[in-house]
């Protein structure tokens, strides 16, 4: 319900690292569990960021002490660091049926006081260098030999009106030589340059001399009345990204995202322009700026898969023909299960309208599936195993050697029983054999993608790791629920809601969960019981918000669920009867569709043709694959849902 959602928000407001304060560590991005002051691990994401549509333009973030850039200074004065208000939520816009709907993708606020930047100090790599491969000398000597206005700020992928406030507020802060004075600048002046879709193809050299002419450049200072030479929404899907052209503008580097918070445009991947880049088209350079950046900051983990299909590793294997490599390599026995997998649902719920990066609406829904046989009977038991203990009695509490009491939907619940952080950690690190068997069949039953875990440490931190909390993070949960523990509505993670120091946000910048080329945030969750008696509960609960309705999921051993993690959902306590804990092991992933519409992330081959226009005609993606038919649809998923029940009949 409604309210409940706003309960649920409520309940967290304040309560976020990145909203609360340095006490709140404990729910800050726990996706995941994690050790902290509260010693609590949290299965939700980022609920508490998860309030209402009508505060999704309020990023209502201050500058000041320990502000948020995370400036990321290189020796020639670039900074990585980013994010922008183009890709910002803006409010949802009601789906069908009518009332208040509010659904709550929007992200409430991006509180950042108390994030500390890494400094700019000499000993931090230099972002810029580590994208060329050298330090480079800057774009300046070699650009003023062309003519050329050395110093520039140039801004690719930023929407118009971002465009209009950074025009507004630069000259207070900087010198920004008036509308078309660029050839060449004043001393000391910066030219400031909106790249458009069209230019994206032009090399930065050509983009600037082209600057403020009929090529689409938006040119210098008030360049808002250009009408079609504005940049368009269209080079926001390249990834958003400030190059700073000349020794005037990378001095504003270390201070630029601080200032764009300010003005509330949400931060973006800044960058110093090296002689190189002036020669390479902007598409390029902001692909290889993006690809440097994901490396250094880690943000694309791929999951562990079989030897024979590791070429699901982000950074290998050559472009073209991979997906066809990967499917070719799987192994026979996995190829065995997965022939007999059986998807007993498909469904889309939480639908409605939301912005999409290129500036216009699209439709939108969440989507459940529930598989049964991707793991075997022998794998379910011996992963139980291994999360407990051989021959662990069931029928009791986990073994506290694994487990803790220390996962929680909420701040101020009661903590139920989670897996200790070093077993989360070797999840990821150190896999058992069924946890790479399931892996490696999702790897194959989704080609498009690459399934990397959920970075969760980026995404939760000020980047540069480890705040004061010393809190440990992980892309993986272990739920062992009890008779009487809460449950509470929640939702796993939103790309909307990610904070916007966090370098996930620079390089992929805000968007709706199943945006086209945008990482789709996933959950994936198993079901351990040996056996599960329908009298025991604990089913898993999906929430459709607007209107009240949803789905349930029996825990059955071995099933798997795979969930949009922006879906609420819950779990429900297991009954009195049931003689122990009910066990479920949750993965948090990102998957990286492979094509990449631009990205620049240099993933694996090309997505299944089909596959791909069937995505665009949606409009989005989803884990619902075209094979298995239309999803069930339910609630505001469902076009018909609100219809008169009654009509009239019509007089003749
Ligand atoms: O075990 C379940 O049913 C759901 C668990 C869950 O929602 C989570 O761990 O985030
Ligand atoms: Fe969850």
């Amino acid at each position: 319900m409604v309210q409940m959602t706003i309960q649920v928000a409520g309940a967290f407001s304040g309560s976020l690292r990145w909203g609360g304060g340095s006490s709140s560590a404990a729910t800050a991005g726990c996706c995941v569990q994690h050790t902290s002051p509260l010693a609590a691990a949290c299965r939700s994401g980022w609920t508490a960021a998860r309030t209402f549509a009508s505060h999704g333009m309020n990023h209502n973030i201050t500058r000041g002490a320990g502000s948020l850039v995370c400036a990321e200074a290189s020796t020639s004065g670039a900074s990585a660091s980013a994010s922008s208000r183009a890709q910002r939520p803006r409010p949802r816009r009601q789906g069908t049926g009518g009332g208040s709907g509010q659904q709550a993708r929007a992200r409430a606020s991006t509180p950042c006081a108390g994030a500390t930047a890494p400094s700019s100090s000499s000993s931090s790599s230099s972002f810029a260098a580590s994208a060329s491969g050298s330090v480079a000398p800057t774009a300046a000597a070699s650009a003023s030999a062309a003519g050329v206005n050395a110093d520039s700020l140039v801004f690719i992928g930023f929407h118009p009106e971002e465009m209009d406030i950074i025009r507004q507020q630069l000259p207070a802060v900087a010198p920004v030589a008036a509308a078309g004075a660029q050839q060449p600048g004043e001393v000391g002046m910066l030219s400031l340059v909106g790249v458009t879709e069209a230019m994206l193809d032009l090399t930065l050299r050509e983009a600037l001399t082209s600057s403020g002419s009929s090529s689409g450049a938006s040119g210098d200072g008030n360049g808002g009345e250009q009408g079609d030479q504005r940049p368009s929404n269209g080079a926001v899907a390249a990834g958003r990204v400030v190059l700073l052209r000349g020794g005037g503008a990378q001095e504003l580097g270390g201070e630029l995202n601080d200032l764009l918070t300010e003005w509330g445009v949400v931060p973006a991947l800044v960058a110093a322009a090296t002689a190189r880049h002036e020669s390479m088209p902007l598409r390029q350079v902001v692909a290889a700026l993006r690809d440097a950046h994901a490396r250094y900051y880690e943000l694309l983990q791929p999951v562990k898969l079989r030897d024979s299909s590791s070429s699901n590793a982000a950074t290998a294997g050559p472009a073209a023909g991979q997906q066809q490599q990967q499917q070719q390599q799987l192994d026979p026995a996995d190829a065995a299960v997965l022939a007999d997998v059986r998807v007993l649902l498909s469904a889309a719920l939480d639908a409605g309208e939301v912005p999409s990066i290129h500036g216009d609406y699209r439709r939108d829904a969440a989507h459940v599936a529930v598989l049964d046989g991707l793991v075997t009977e022998a794998e379910r038991a011996e992963l139980l195993a291994w999360l407990t203990a051989p021959g662990h009695n069931h029928a009791g509490p986990p073994p506290e050697d694994k487990w803790e009491m220390a996962c929680v939907d909420r701040v101020g619940d009661n903590a139920t029983w989670g897996l200790r952080p070093e077993v989360l950690a070797a999840l990821r690190d150190d896999p058992p054999p069924p946890v790479v068997a399931l892996q490696s069949r999702l790897a194959a039953l989704y080609p498009e993608y690459t399934l990397c875990h959920m970075p969760a440490q980026q995404i939760s931190d000020a980047p540069g790791g480890d705040d004061d909390t010393d809190t440990t993070l992980s892309c993986f949960v272990g739920n062992a629920v009890m008779h009487g523990d809460p449950c509470a509505w929640h939702v796993d993670a939103d790309p909307t809601t990610v904070p916007p120091y966090s370098p996930w946000v620079h390089n992929f910048g805000y968007y709706h969960n199943r945006e086209l080329g945008r990482p789709l945030f996933v959950t994936v969750l198993i079901y351990l019981n040996d056996t599960w008696p329908e009298d025991n509960h604990a089913e898993t609960l999906f929430l459709d918000p607007e209107t009240q309705l949803g789905l349930f999921v029996r825990p059955a051993p071995g099933r798997v669920v795979l969930m949009e993690q922006d879906m609420p959902h819950r779990i429900s306590a297991p009954s009195r009867v049931a003689p122990g804990p009910r066990y479920s092991l949750v993965w948090k992933q990102v998957w990286v569709p492979r094509e990449g519409q631009g990205q620049g992330q240099g993933q694996g081959g090309p997505r299944d043709p089909a596959c791909a226009d069937q995505e665009r005609a949606a409009g989005f993606q989803s884990l619902c694959r075209p094979e298995w038919g239309e999803p069930v649809r339910i609630g505001s998923a469902n076009r018909n849902a609100g219809i008169r029940a009654y009509q009239p009949p019509v007089q003749q």
